[in-house]
């Protein structure tokens, strides 16, 4: 996608070939800077500290740091290391273990001497295949859109977090196809969830959605269910941090929620994803590991002014607890459809099984 008229995607490695780029998402709205990754402990903060984040991109991330892992040491005990280093920086999105598997399977079989060059390789590949797979999920989920949009007034949709080419290495998984439907000229507006206590919905989707036209409003995470009773959205799409092999999906918290208030307002509710967020390994959502962060996220609330400059504010009496979930599970019966870069299906195992048959009632 283009800022200010340049394209960028979100990772990439930099002229020397070994160094990996990425864009400091911790910055923005306010600023939009790149960091360099020049081993597998920056790729390891990277990911850990939220300078990248976003499932897809999280696995592409990783795919790097396993690079960047065997400039410093190939052997089969660096192999492993760098794996469990990287798996151990965020725990639900499950691209990052299999984009560190994907990589290790790759590596295995070679001699140490052989493995740097390989890796590289294998993490562009998986890059690529991503921009490839939010490509065809904008595709697939705009045929959606431009069914559900009833001509003259725009199709309002409800987006939570930010699951857009920022979240991904291009295009996005749920705004992609939001993307897709404004190129294709369905007039959209875009109900954006501010998402606490990180407000990526706030900070990313809305400078997102800004810089390439779309309009949006910046609503506070309760609005979604009052809009929904007024007959003020029309579909619901989010992204997924992992999907189980029944079709429940993990997306961040919150999303249960907005699932609920559509299915009781009778609002189709989409979740969109590539391949490698969906888990064949695991039987349903209640098995998926639960990210819980620092409670000064919630007792906090922080901004950062133009000039860069943070402010924290201390919301809560100072001895009260906070509880930091940064994940929850919608049920597959709450989820309209799934919308991936094979097409859509019903979010259940015979509607996965459609798409992948080769991968269903394996191991991933
Ligand atoms: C495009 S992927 C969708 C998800 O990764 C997205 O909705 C999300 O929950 C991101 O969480 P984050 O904690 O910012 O990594």
């Amino acid at each position: 996608m283009k800022v200010d008229g340049r394209p960028y995607r979100t990772i990439w490695p930099a002229d020397d070939g070994r160094t990996v780029v990425v864009i400091d998402q911790r910055l923005l709205p306010h600023r939009f800077e790149t960091i360099e990754l020049r081993s597998l402990a920056d790729a390891e903060v990277a990911i850990r500290d939220m300078a990248v984040r976003g499932a897809p991109l999280i696995g592409a991330t990783a795919a790097y740091g396993m690079a960047l892992g065997m400039v410093e040491d190939s052997s089969d005990e660096g192999l492993a290391r760098a794996g469990e280093v990287l798996i151990a920086s965020r725990p639900t999105a499950v691209n990052l273990a299999w984009a560190v598997r994907t990589v290790q399977q790759i590596l295995r079989p070679l001699a140490p001497a052989e493995r740097v060059e390989r890796a590289y390789a294998e993490a562009s590949r998986i890059a690529e295949d991503d921009v490839e797979s939010c490509a065809a999920i904008g595709r697939h989920g705009a045929d959606i859109l431009e069914k559900l949009w009833k001509g003259g007034e725009p199709l309002q949709v409800l987006t939570h977090c930010n699951a857009g080419w920022l979240a991904t290495v291009d295009w996005g998984t749920a705004l992609s196809p939001i993307y897709a439907a404004h190129e294709r000229g369905v007039p959209i507006h875009v109900w954006v969830d501010e998402t606490r206590p990180r407000n990526q919905g706030a900070a990313l989707t809305a400078w997102e959605l800004a810089s390439h036209g779309v309009p949006h409003t910046l609503i506070v995470d309760n609005a979604g269910g009052h809009l929904m009773r007024q007959g003020r959205v029309d579909a619901c799409i989010v992204g997924s941090d992992r999907v189980a092999a029944n079709g429940d999906v993990c997306n961040k918290i919150g999303t249960y929620l907005k699932a609920l208030a559509a299915h009781d307002n009778g609002v189709p509710f989409y979740a969109a994803m590539p391949h490698s967020t969906i888990d064949f390994d695991l039987a349903h959502g209640d098995l998926i590991p639960i990210e819980e962060r620092e409670a000064r996220e919630v007792t906090h609330i922080s901004g950062r002014a133009a000039d860069g400059t943070v402010t924290e504010v201390l919301l809560a009496p100072e001895a009260t607890p906070g509880a930091n979930f940064a994940f929850d599970v919608t049920p597959a019966r709450l989820v309209t459809a799934l919308i991936t870069e094979r097409g859509v299906c019903e979010a259940s195992a015979e509607g996965l099984a459609g798409l992948y048959p080769e991968r269903a009632g394996k191991a991933a």
